[in-house]
């Protein structure tokens, strides 16, 4: 290119950085591209991180553009860049600040090999004419705000690395021969689905952190088992979900039909010594846990009674099974903290509950975990109901173990601790009934899709969360230590011990799941802790005392997600090594959510705000880190007082603005 058009090549390279640094013209100049020499001398690089090739003159020079970490915090024009620089091979823009979106545009460098754009601030779908790239080798777009699906035409690329870890990205993973590849990464999205056949070498972290959204191999639960051959890709995934869908509505019906045969049986036999006039028992905490004995009447009309009814009972009899009511007598209302009027139904529909409604009512699948499903069951009358199926095959002497434990947990009472209406447990069968809480979960807001997300959640709102949820499972640890909390949260707190040793002769009951999806919403939208104590803590946590240190380090993780609005894995540990790693390096403040970092200098002193935001994140790192730390690691109480200084100094800032 010589003349006018070398002139234009440069012209339009300048105008590309000069977006790129955000139309700071200054910062442009810094980077030293001087518009009145070539850009490349032959094959001698003149302008700063560009690259040449020795191709005779013309456009075909300029093969690379290497922009790193030079503070660029603007947007990247495709257009421009691929017009002056048809030829390029090479583009890095890694480790900068950038906005906006990947454009589509970028397939006009058609020669591209290798695109770095990670580690920025770009948002929006990745561009499915990426997939016009046919020589693209490399693509690192990891640790972005990138969402919706990852292009599924990328597959049909001769990728060997792929970066998309750390992106908002969901749906499902293209089907990439990832045995062709020499690294890939999906980790910490919220994709859902297979994992690819073809899985090559990767383990769990470069699938981690997808909400438990994935299965298949390597360590994921398995997938459902695959329709017939010969449907296209997109059908047996529909299919799939609906197969998914309709196995757990027969499970949970088979379950609780299975209940309901016993419950005839169960009342025919009891039906000399019945109480008349009650048409649906309650059975009230004190009272309602006699192994071996239904604590739950229900009324049933003698035509239900069939020939089944007598095998149902055979089976009953050999495992007792009851529906525990855990509503004391007194106002429903008045023991559920929350004290709304969807709260207060759902607390007296579960104190009228009859299996019986609970098959009749239409349910709806919510989701799919780990330890089993959540489903809506709206209950005559209108209360909206949650019913988690706890995935479970343990023994009788495992379920004398779940009855006690809710049995406890459903008599502590806590504002931040969202309480179990109801349970019942037999046959290998666990159902915990809770009030349905419509407005979402920690999970949701933070990593969910922008329209499921309309909340921001700034600062002031993450620490009222870290805060509340602290105080919850401080309260719980506490209260549930001499297995009398009575919901006074003042004397349950004096009853602390200080270590877990001391909790361990207590006999206080760990979360056992503690996690962003587990903490629900209000319809204030307080934090409201869920599922407390329904799954047994694993090995090597089984220990009452690991379990309380397994609360303590979820706990962390939690408070990682919300700092760094990062998803993670069930146990957290690469989002706690990726922290740790950029501690390390001294670049803390980049591990922060922008947006809660955007949205603490709203309201007045950002550096203030920033300082308690590390203060956050070294408690977190506290919780998380037992090995380094020559101290042991703290109680739950001791992280709520943490917390809990840092909020009111926080408080205090705002209020003096005020
Ligand atoms: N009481 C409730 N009200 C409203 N939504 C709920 C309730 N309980 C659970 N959910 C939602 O239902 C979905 C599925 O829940 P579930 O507990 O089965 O899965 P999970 O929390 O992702 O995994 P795990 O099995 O490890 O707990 C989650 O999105 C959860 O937020």
């Amino acid at each position: 290119a010589q003349g006018g058009e070398g002139a234009r090549v440069r012209e339009s390279l300048i105008g590309f950085l000069t977006e790129l640094a955000g139309g700071d013209k200054e910062r442009a100049r810094g980077i030293g591209w001087d518009a009145s020499v070539e850009p490349c001398d032959g094959n001698r690089t003149v302008w700063p991180g560009v690259g040449c090739n020795g191709a005779p003159a013309g456009d075909g020079r300029i093969t690379a553009i290497v922009l790193e970490r030079k503070g660029l915090d603007g947007t990247i024009n495709a257009a421009s860049l691929c017009a002056a620089a048809p030829a390029l091979r090479v583009l890095s823009l890694e480790g900068n600040e950038l906005r906006g979106d990947l454009p589509a545009a970028i397939s006009g460098c058609a020669r591209l090999t290798h695109i770095y754009v990670g580690d920025n601030r770009l948002s929006g779908s990745l561009p499915p004419s990426l997939a016009e790239l046919a020589s693209l080798h490399v693509l690192n777009v990891s640790r972005n705000s990138f969402s919706g699906e990852i292009p599924a035409e990328l597959s049909k690329l001769g990728l060997v690395r792929f970066c998309g870890n750390d992106n908002r990205f969901n749906g499902a993973i293209p089907e990439f021969e990832l045995s062709r590849f020499e690294h890939f990464s999906v980790a910490n999205n919220n994709l859902t689905g297979p994992i690819p056949d073809d899985a090559g070498d990767f383990g769990r972290d470069s699938f981690s952190g997808n909400s438990d959204g994935l299965c298949g191999r390597p360590d994921f639960p398995p997938c459902p088992p695959p329709p017939s051959s010969g449907e296209n890709d997109g059908k047996r995934r529909r299919r799939a979900r609906t197969i998914v869908m309709c196995l757990g509505y027969v499970l949970l019906g088979a379950g609780v039909a299975a209940f309901v045969l016993y419950m005839m049986c169960s009342k025919r036999r009891r039906r000399p010594s019945g109480v008349g006039g009650k048409t649906a028992a309650t059975t009230e905490t004190s009272s309602s846990v006699t192994p071996g004995k239904s604590a739950y009447s229900l009324p049933m009309s003698e035509e239900r009674m069939n020939a089944t009814a007598a095998a149902a009972a055979a089976v009953a009899r050999a495992t007792p099974a009851s529906l525990v009511v855990l509503q004391r007598s007194g106002t429903a209302a008045s023991t559920v903290m929350t004290l709304n009027t969807a709260a207060a139904a759902a607390a007296e529909a579960a104190r009228k509950l009859r299996f019986e409604d609970l098959l009749r009512s239409p349910a709806e699948l919510l989701g799919r975990g780990r330890f089993g499903s959540a489903y809506k069951v709206v209950v005559p009358g209108g209360a909206a109901l949650a019913v988690k199926r706890v995935k479970d095959a343990a023994g009788a002497e495992e379920e004398e173990e779940f009855r006690r434990r809710m049995e406890r947990v459903g008599k502590a009472r806590h504002p931040a601790v969202l309480p179990p209406l109801a349970f019942y447990c037999a046959m290998q069968e666990k159902l915990v009934v809770y009030e349905f809480l419509g407005h979402g979960s920690l999970a949701k807001l933070l990593h969910g899709s922008i329209e499921s997300s309309q909340v921001a959640l700034d600062w002031p709102a993450r620490l009222h969360i870290a805060s509340k949820v602290a105080d919850g499972m401080a309260f719980m640890h506490g209260a549930l230590r001499g297995g009398d909390g009575d919901g006074d949260g003042a004397n349950a707190n004096l009853s602390f011990s200080s270590s877990y040793e001391e909790d361990e002769a207590g006999g206080a009951i760990a979360h056992g799941n503690l996690k962003a999806s587990n903490i629900l919403f209000t319809a204030t939208m307080e934090p409201c802790i869920s599922e407390y104590g329904v799954t047994a803590p694993p090995p090597p946590s089984s220990a009452p005392a690991a379990a309380l240190r397994a609360d303590v380090r979820a706990y962390g993780v939690l408070l990682l997600e919300l700092l760094t609005g990062k998803a993670t894995a069930a146990d957290g540990a690469e989002l706690a090594r990726w922290v740790t790693a950029v501690i390390r390096e001294e670049w803390t403040a980049e591990v922060f959510d922008r947006a809660m970092l955007s949205s603490a200098g709203a309201g007045g002193d950002t550096v203030a705000s920033e300082q308690r935001m590390v203060r956050l994140l070294q408690v977190a790192m506290r919780c998380i880190d037992d090995a380094s730390s020559p101290s042991p690691p703290p109680t739950m109480r001791e992280v709520a007082g943490m917390v809990n200084a840092i909020r009111e100094e926080d408080d205090m800032s705002l209020s003096s603005e005020a």
